[in-house]
């Protein structure tokens, strides 16, 4: 590599994603953390950060992301997270349900279902990627469904199919959440008879639609650490379904072809 140091080749610019995504704020955290005073921490969206991570790649340039697992990025590049010994980004998360109050009670069949809903990396994994390479969301999700029919019985196991009633489904469009939402969207349509409507918005609106009932719940609450602000100011106004995924992280992740390997090397 040049001589210059990493913190110069980047500009001491780290690439994040949407401004209300709690890995912003564990990012912000990461810099007081580390010491890393003269980095500055770049707003955008989480197409854009793909979009210039995949530059990047393609000049072999140096970058440095706020990136997550599980995500289509780990199998399309060859990526590491820069160790994190101070564990700003905490230890192992999970992808929560939550639920707005009283779903229970109004809609107790798609309650059941996102009550039972919890998927692996792997199955997710094969939506995200089809989605990355060209097929429609809702076709992605249905293909899934027809490959995994055992896993979708699973799910709506004595569930009796209601007619017509609506549910609405609050997500940001992290590539995750749109995997997991569509799938959501697929089960309680086609297999349960909702009607399903989509809330695409940035985090803090995400939870504050389900807090008041905007929306009849979310896939898409990153707990303990990541969305931790979101659970202390709502939790007493939604209800946690539980991790419909676990074993997922976050942190900063840089193309394997960087020398650096922990955030500590960011000091300059
Ligand atoms: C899918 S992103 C890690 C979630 C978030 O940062 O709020």
């Amino acid at each position: 590599g040049s001589d210059a140091s990493l913190g110069d080749q980047v500009a001491h610019k780290i690439t994040g994603i949407d401004p209300g995504a709690g890995i912003m704020n564990a990012t912000q955290k990461a810099i007081d953390d580390y010491g890393l005073s003269d980095w500055t921490l770049l707003e955008s969206s989480s197409a854009a950060m793909t979009a210039s991570l995949d530059k990047a790649i393609k000049k072999k340039e140096p970058i440095i992301v706020t990136g997550w697992t599980p995500h289509w990025m780990f199998a399309k590049y060859d990526l590491k997270y820069l160790e994190d010994p101070k564990k700003s980004y905490g230890e192992a998360e999970e992808i929560h349900t939550i639920a707005r109050l009283g779903l229970k009670e109004d809609k107790p069949e798609a309650y059941q279902f996102l009550d039972n809903f919890q998927w692996t990396e792997d199955e997710m994994g094969e939506i995200m990627v089809a989605i990355q390479e060209g097929t429609a969301p809702e076709k992605a999700a249905a293909d899934f469904a027809e490959a995994h029919p055992d896993r979708i019985a699973e799910w709506t196991d004595g569930i009796a199919p209601v007619s017509g009633d609506t549910i609405t489904l609050a997500l940001v469009n992290w590539d995750s959440e749109v995997a997991s939402t569509n799938l959501a969207k697929y089960v309680l349509h086609e297999k349960l008879g909702y009607t399903v409507k989509e809330l695409q918005v940035d985090a803090g609106p995400m939870w504050l639609g389900v807090a008041q009932g905007d929306a009849d719940a979310t896939l898409a609450a990153w707990l303990p650490l990541t969305h931790a602000d979101y659970w202390a100011k709502y939790q007493d106004k939604v209800e946690d379904l539980g991790a419909n995924m676990t074993g997922v992280k976050t942190g900063l992740v840089v193309p394997a072809y960087v020398e650096a390997t922990s955030i500590e090397d960011l000091v300059d």
